[in-house]
């Protein structure tokens, strides 16, 4: 979101879903993580028009790992979205929420007895298996239990896209998947072919996060053309889903073009159209997992400014009070943002300045030079587009308990995560002497 598509009042406090984020902090306290769920809802519906338009079958599979709360589960679930777990952790919070089980994906590169059985046992949609030992250990579960379960295989197409290392998992080396290059997927598909409690309903690639060039995707939707032709004429079976993954890219500053959804969506489906066409395969199904682009846009991190220092002829500190606990992406990828002065929005901006985190490491910088009206303790700074990778990534580095997370919409606020109390940072321990 750039900071001049956002909204204010006549007192110059900005606007979140038709709520005052100033009382939101005095209400909740900072820092303070907030999410304008109307923009939630934008997105997906923007997603479901260009699939729409094409008209393919296809599933919108939101990436979880992104933010998941309860009530995150239930919008979800009111959009008859599906969504993707990668953790018993992710998958217990999407069913508590009461999100229907057999629109769930399971995916991860190591999935425990434990975390497939409670896949299992819940009859989840599907499982994503990614490795050998996972197709042992589930063959067992299935065997056990007498039941079945449908599967997709997770293949490494060898494609690298243009992200932060770090973000990037489509490449050859990578810990995801059945390599492609060496036939892993063909000894996987083999294996699960001969296994009757497994349907294998399709095949599954990710090539990366905050992506903005489309070219990695049509790669990515030819590759999954060349695989299934590959493999029908070997092994006369074609999948009928191709899952793509999510990873379309999101604008933090103005350094970042993001291309919209329309255009990756039609991209990818012309260039499964044509070559499935020519290769003479039928059309599948499409499923993406976007998580980034559904929730980033929609988050704001709020915090209070606290002590200032200022060096001559350098950049001056605003210290805020949060930082890398609930946002560790400037300090993990170098990641960029936006802030505004929430109490200030009609201002003069008069400087350029740090905006620190109160975290023990010289690296908690949030915003290494954000311009900014002058500010003074008490400010309200609110910081753009962290609704993916912020809340979801937060710790309790230096015992510090992790923000309340608040949605709104239509003018109203409501709390959907409890601030972390210090009792609750000393719940599970244990005393030694
Ligand atoms: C398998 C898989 N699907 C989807 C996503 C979501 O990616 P993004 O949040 O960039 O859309 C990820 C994360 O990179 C992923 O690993
Ligand atoms: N956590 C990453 C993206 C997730 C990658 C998941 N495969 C980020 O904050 O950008």
């Amino acid at each position: 979101m750039i900071s001049s598509e956002l909204n204010s009042d006549n007192n110059g406090h900005l606007i979140l879903g038709g709520v005052d984020s100033v009382e939101l902090a005095h209400k909740y306290g900072t820092p303070l993580v907030v999410y304008d769920v109307e923009e939630i809802r934008k997105t997906i519906n923007s997603f479901k028009s260009s699939l729409d338009s094409t008209c393919l079958k296809y599933e919108i599979s939101y990436a979880s790992k992104a933010f998941a709360t309860v009530a995150m589960y239930q919008v979800l679930k009111q959009e008859k979205l599906h969504t993707d777990v990668v953790s018993g952790g992710e998958l217990y919070t999407a069913l508590k929420a009461g999100f229907p089980a057999n629109k769930i994906s399971f995916h991860g590169n190591n999935k425990s007895r434990e975390e497939l059985e409670m896949a299992v046992d819940n009859k989840i949609g599907v499982i994503i298996l990614d490795n050998f030992l996972e197709i042992k250990l589930l063959k067992e579960i299935l065997e056990e239990k007498d039941t079945s379960i449908n599967v997709m295989l997770r293949l490494t197409p060898g494609i690298s896209a243009h992200t932060h290392e770090y973000i990037q998992t489509g490449q050859v080396d990578s810990k995801f998947g059945f390599d492609v290059q060496s036939d892993q997927d063909k000894e996987a598909l083999q294996q699960v072919l001969a296994i009757p409690q497994m349907k294998l309903i399709g095949i599954h690639a990710h090539i990366g996060s905050q992506i903005f060039g489309v070219d990695g995707f049509v790669g990515l939707a030819n590759k999954m053309v060349e695989i299934a032709a590959d493999w029908k004429k070997e092994f006369d079976y074609t999948p009928q889903i191709f899952n793509l993954g999510g990873g379309f890219g999101i604008s933090y500053t103005d350094e970042d073009e993001p291309i919209g959804a329309n255009v990756f969506i039609d991209k990818i489906v012309s260039t499964i159209k044509e070559q499935t066409k020519s290769a003479g395969l039928p059309l599948p199904e499409v499923w993406i997992e976007p998580g980034r682009s559904i929730v980033g846009p929609a988050g704001f991190n709020l915090y209070t400014v606290g002590s200032r220092k200022d060096i001559p002829d350098m950049l001056s500190y605003v210290n805020v009070d949060g930082g890398m606990g609930d946002n560790i992406r400037p300090a993990l990828y170098q990641a960029k943002y936006e802030a505004v002065v929430a109490n200030k929005m009609n201002a003069d901006i008069d400087e350029e300045v740090h905006i620190a985190g109160k975290y023990c490491e010289s690296g908690d910088i949030l915003i290494d030079k954000q311009a900014l009206p002058k500010t003074e303790p008490g400010d309200v700074i609110a910081m753009l587009d962290t609704g993916a990778y912020g809340y979801s990534m937060a710790s309790n580095y230096n015992r510090n308990p992790r923000p309340a997370v608040v949605f709104v919409e239509n003018g109203k606020d409501k709390l959907v995560v409890k601030r972390e109390t210090f009792e609750d940072l000393t719940r599970l321990d244990e005393d030694y002497i």
